[in-house]
């Protein structure tokens, strides 16, 4: 994840989430349920793991705010590419926050980074592959770190 990697990375999440910028947050959350979805479809023991945040209803208030938790989650981790001791600190936290829930399963992470690679190309503009498997496959890798 070169210095030029890093910069494509976070503009063409920024672009595409809006984190940071004038979007609404209702916006964000809307596009990335579908993240959840897709999930969940491919792998159903992923639902009763969310059950706390009311994955029955998806458009809930309560699975709203999680999704919420979790895109701000990583937009820390995507701002943070150009310094690598905090990347390090808030994957090592959220790496212990996943491992803490029993069930949650590396493969789940990480397809959770192929779902971002389907989404973002219909999301920013000359999506590039390249600088996200180069740096944002490393941070899912990351968070995945303490899971089996
Ligand atoms: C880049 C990917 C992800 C990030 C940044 C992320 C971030 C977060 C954050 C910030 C929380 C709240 C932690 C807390 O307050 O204790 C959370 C909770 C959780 N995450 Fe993730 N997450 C990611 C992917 C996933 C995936 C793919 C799963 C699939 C199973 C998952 C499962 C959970 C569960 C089960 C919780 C606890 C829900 C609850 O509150 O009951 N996460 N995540």
């Amino acid at each position: 994840c070169s210095r030029e990697d890093a910069d494509i990375a976070i503009a063409q999440w920024t672009q595409a989430f809006g984190i940071g910028g004038n979007v609404d947050p209702r916006v964000t959350i809307n596009q990335t349920i579908p993240l959840f979805v897709a999930l969940m479809q491919k792998d159903p023991a992923i639902k009763p793991l969310l059950a706390r945040v009311n994955v029955n209803d998806v458009h809930s208030a309560e699975f709203g705010a999680h999704v919420l938790r979790v895109v701000v989650g990583f937009d820390l981790c995507i701002s943070a590419l150009n310094d690598g001791l905090v990347l390090n600190e808030i994957t090592s936290h959220l790496a212990k926050q996943h491992a803490a829930r029993v069930g949650v399963k590396r493969e789940y992470i990480l397809g959770f980074f192929q779902a971002t690679l389907v989404a973002l190309p219909q999301l920013a503009d000359n999506f590039n592959t390249d600088a996200w498997y180069n740096c944002a496959l490393p941070i899912f890798e990351a968070i995945a770190a303490d899971l089996h």
